[in-house]
């Protein structure tokens, strides 16, 4: 264990003194080259001091690479084995990639917004698979009533939306992974973080609601959208559709129990698989 942390610490002081360097040799030119790493070593301090010291600094990347990599990447895997063992969820999912952006070039950030069916195939995902089943622990500041329940202050709040996307209230047959259920009636955008109905938070809400989640929308909907543009999928040889498993583990965040295996056939023309 000491090892590991030891292995992080260097990996994050490098990035700082890496930022340090480019900062001392004339500084960042181009406003959008500027990083997170950037800002934080900019920030101005009392008495010519530097606001964060590294050890503030380091936390801060390890707090986001933390929030940002693992939470992304359980998404992607839920969605992918869902979808995988939903065959005809695929085929529409690349009818309408072939639809917004057709065979003869690659998905670009500004299609996302109209493949609203991926879009609902990503918050099915959030709502059977959300990647914290119980957020982040809170903790009430003062005593208040919730629907009738008092909560004391100083109490540890856990926030189950593993529960809120299988309670049976809100939704029919919890059990069915069915994206359709999310189109909105007029063909609007579906949105994908929560709704002004709270049946789904995947990222939370109010004041500490995930800070990343335009961003982790962005990744979980590009990412996927490319693999099923670039590629046919089917489970690993010898198995159905039907024999994906599913099952979880639960911790920070909830993976599936098994790692998914899966055969890709690529669909799009040979020239966008070989390098240049
Ligand atoms: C699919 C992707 C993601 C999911 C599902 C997700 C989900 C969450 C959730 C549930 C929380 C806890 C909110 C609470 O306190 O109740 C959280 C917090 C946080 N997330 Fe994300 N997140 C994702 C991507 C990202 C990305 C890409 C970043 C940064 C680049 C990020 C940065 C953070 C940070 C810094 C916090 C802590 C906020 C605080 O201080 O309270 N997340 N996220």
């Amino acid at each position: 264990m000491r090892e590991v942390e030891k292995r992080v610490d260097d990996f994050h002081s490098k990035i700082i003194q890496e930022h340090r360097k480019k900062l001392q040799t004339g500084g960042v030119k181009d406003e959008a080259e500027i990083d997170f790493v950037d800002v934080l070593l900019s920030l101005a301090g009392e008495d010519g001091e530097a606001h964060l010291d590294d050890k503030d600094i380091k936390a801060l990347i390890q707090d986001m690479i933390a929030a940002a990599t693992d939470t992304s990447a359980v998404t992607n895997e839920w969605a992918m084995a869902e979808v995988i063992k939903h065959p005809t969820v695929l085929e529409k999912i690349q009818e309408e990639l072939d639809t917004v952006v057709g065979r003869d070039r690659m998905v670009t950030e500004s299609d996302l917004a109209h493949l609203n069916y991926l879009r609902c195939v990503v918050r099915e995902t959030f709502r059977m698979h959300p990647a914290g089943p119980f957020l982040i622990p809170h903790e009430s500041v003062r005593a208040t009533t919730i629907n009738g329940y008092h909560i004391p202050a100083k109490t540890r709040v856990f926030i189950n939306t593993h529960g809120l996307g299988r309670n049976t209230k809100i939704w029919d047959d919890v059990e069915e992974f069915r994206p359709e259920r999310h189109l909105t009636g007029d063909g609007s955008r579906v949105e994908i973080s929560h709704g002004s109905d709270f049946k789904i938070l995947p990222f939370s809400a109010g004041k500490r609601k995930c800070p990343g989640a335009p961003l982790g929308v962005t990744l979980v909907l590009m990412a996927l959208a490319r693999l099923f543009h670039c590629f046919d999928w089917r489970p690993a040889d010898g198995l159905r559709p039907q024999d994906i498993d599913t099952s979880e583990v639960y911790g920070m965040t909830m993976p599936k129990a098994n790692p998914l295996v899966a055969i890709a056939r690529p669909r799009l023309p040979s020239h966008f698989y070989q390098s240049s």
